[in-house]
């Protein structure tokens, strides 16, 4: 038994899909609603600076540079971003910066694919009348469930167009998805698995899949294992009901999750393969991670908590995950370890996006590639990730041997007499530029999330940015080590009063490093502005000794921690081979899912 039987998870959906208050929340007033107006993005993004998003990026998580969409993103400022022209005024949760420093630059979304307010897209209606009724409805007193929700305007406040579905299968709309649009996956069989059925019938449905098992069930939908039929290639589809998202106004939600996997491309991060409509379902087809998550890999550890150095890899790794995030301007709002997944590989995916808020980004190059540059020397100390400055075993052609870049640091294996001087070094690699995209002006006044990883600032109703997904990284880690959270309360409303007033304690056992407690330390300061990160993002965290050693380039390219047993397939029980039968089976099964919220266990699967 684990992690979707835990009571976190448990009370969670139960409370989440009812909406009933729980009797401690009714006299709890932390927050109180406010519209906060929104400042413009400074313009301009000198074309240095995109070439230096792409290397960042490229540095950090491979061959992202490539990435048309990301490079699309990256544009000239043109103010786009600066307005929100269709908005609603009464939307709490659009979310601008400001720049930071003198070289201010703005990375504008692309126009198309972000643009604001676009209110001839017939989603946009959706969005503002979901989100005012939300709003109306939650402004006051907060609803108290055990992952707290109380306003969805966040999810209206910045609008994509639905242009951007690269990977749609609706038939309403006549682009399709190609790797192309995603180059990490370039590879993928997947992708043309999908694409040869594409070819052969056209749009993709539910009949053209194999719902083999179901793996869980969130607040807005089921997701099953399926294979698309015939080609051995799996996935893990999300089947949500359409009436039930409307009816519970979770329609925002549903679409923001989804035009986020659109806009991802990362190894950290899920790949949305397609998505399509039937009449009664909306369905996202990802990539399936049969490792579970990494609440219920906690679980099994001994003392039900990972060694540190399996802790420093996985949260290495979701700290390039939320990196991105952030450049892309997407504050994610919903970590902790039930959204963490284990790929085949041992490595993770961060999953859930329905709670995250969007927001414009305004990345500011801080320091320069040019190795001649001044403010290189001067700050030298901001040279967050020399890549692989030594000859190193690390510099691979591909994956295939595990490496020691998740050893010691490059750097460690020479005394300090014998290594070059730095601006030696900087003659034989260039540096990494340094390049802050943190939304940390954006706000939003939305209370979403989990009661033991709420950021104090969520809590008290005081606007809060991309600082929180810093306070929920620091819960997070603190969990992973310790097997517990720091300021768990007797109940929901316990909790909550711990957050915004206890100091933060250490358990004697484990014994963790001091570095591992510092690093909480910083990040689990009370006042998002102090908070580690909140200027530079995760560059500063980073930089911090808990991941020296930590090649932050090559993370993908290091053994995990565990490596999950391959999945039989074929030993798993076909079922009804119609598509009305499995329609027929979603049907049913969702319908049973909702009467057992939460209740599912994701080991304990049931077959159809
Ligand atoms: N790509 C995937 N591969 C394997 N299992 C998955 C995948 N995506 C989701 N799951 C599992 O399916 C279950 C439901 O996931 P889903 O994202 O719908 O809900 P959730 O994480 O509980 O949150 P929410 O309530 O916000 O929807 C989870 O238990 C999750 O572990």
């Amino acid at each position: 038994m684990d992690s979707k039987t835990s009571s976190r998870s448990f009370s969670k959906q139960q409370q989440k899909t009812s909406g009933i208050q729980t009797p401690e929340a009714k006299d709890l007033k932390f927050s109180s609603l406010s519209i906060h107006k929104t400042s413009k993005p400074e313009p301009a993004a000198p074309e240095d600076l995109s070439r230096s998003v792409q290397n960042t990026l490229k540095q950090n998580i491979g061959d992202i540079s490539e990435s048309k969409k990301f490079n699309a993103s990256i544009q000239k400022g043109s103010g786009a971003s600066s307005s929100a022209p269709g908005k609603a005024s009464g939307e709490v949760d659009c979310a601008v910066n400001e720049n930071i420093g003198s070289q201010g630059s703005s990375i504008d979304q692309d126009k198309k694919t972000w643009e604001y307010g676009s209110v001839k897209n017939s989603s946009v209606s959706a969005k503002a009348s979901d989100g005012a009724s939300s709003l109306g409805k939650t402004s006051g007193s907060a609803k108290i469930s055990d992952r707290a929700d109380f306003v969805e305007s966040g999810k209206s406040s910045i609008c994509r167009g639905s242009t951007s579905s690269d990977v749609s299968d609706e038939s309403t709309c006549s682009s399709f998805s190609s790797s192309v649009n995603k180059p990490h996956k370039a590879n993928d069989m997947r992708w043309e698995a999908i694409q040869v059925v594409r070819t052969r019938d056209g749009a993709l449905g539910l009949g053209h899949f194999r719902l083999l098992k179901r793996l869980g069930c969130g607040d807005i939908g089921s997701v099953y294992l399926s294979e698309l039929s015939g080609t051995k290639c799996y996935f893990a589809m999300k089947v949500m009901d359409k009436g039930s998202l409307a009816s519970r106004k979770k329609l925002l939600r549903a679409q923001t999750e989804r035009e986020i996997l659109q806009s991802l491309d990362h190894p950290f991060l899920p790949t949305l393969y397609t998505h399509f409509e039937t009449e009664k379902f909306s369905c996202l087809v990802m990539e399936f991670c049969p490792g579970g998550d990494l609440h219920t890999l906690r679980q099994k550890q001994p003392g039900k908590h990972f060694p540190e150095q399996a802790v420093k890899f996985y949260v290495a790794e979701v700290l390039l995950a939320m990196e991105y995030l952030h450049m892309l301007g997407i504050v994610y709002r919903d970590l902790k370890p039930e959204n963490v997944l284990v790929r085949d590989d041992g490595h993770i995916m961060l999953s859930d996006f329905d709670l995250s808020l969007r927001c414009a980004v305004s990345p500011t190059l801080v320091k320069s590639s040019s190795i001649d540059s001044e403010p290189l020397r001067k700050n030298s100390v901001y040279c967050a990730q020399p890549a692989c400055i030594e000859p190193p075993s690390c510099i691979q052609p591909s994956c295939v041997a595990p490496t020691s870049c998740f050893s010691p640091r490059l750097f460690s294996s020479k005394s300090k007499k014998d290594r070059k001087p730095k601006t030696e070094l900087g003659n034989q690699v260039s540096p990494l530029p340094e390049l802050i995209a943190e939304p940390t002006d954006a706000r939003s006044m939305s209370f979403v999330g989990t009661h033991e990883y709420l950021a104090p600032e969520i809590i008290k109703g005081e606007g809060h940015g991309s600082a929180v997904d810093w306070w929920t990284y620091g819960i997070f880690l603190y969990e992973l080590l310790f097997g517990k959270t720091p300021f768990k309360g007797s109940g929901n409303r316990a909790t909550l009063f711990n957050v915004v007033g206890q100091p933060l304690r250490f358990p004697e056992a484990p014994v963790v490093s001091f570095a591992a407690r510092d690093l909480i330390r910083g990040l689990l300061v009370k006042e998002p502005q102090h908070r580690l990160a909140y200027k530079r993002g995760a560059t500063e965290i980073k930089q911090h000794p808990f991941f020296e050693g930590v090649n932050w380039a090559l993370i993908r390219c290091a053994t995990p921690p565990e490596i999950p047993k391959p999945v039989e397939f074929e030993k798993i029980p076909s079922p009804a081979p119609s598509s009305a039968g499995e329609k027929a089976v979603v049907n049913n099964h969702m319908s049973t899912a909702s009467n057992q919220k939460g209740s599912d266990n994701y080991l304990e699967f049931d077959f159809f």
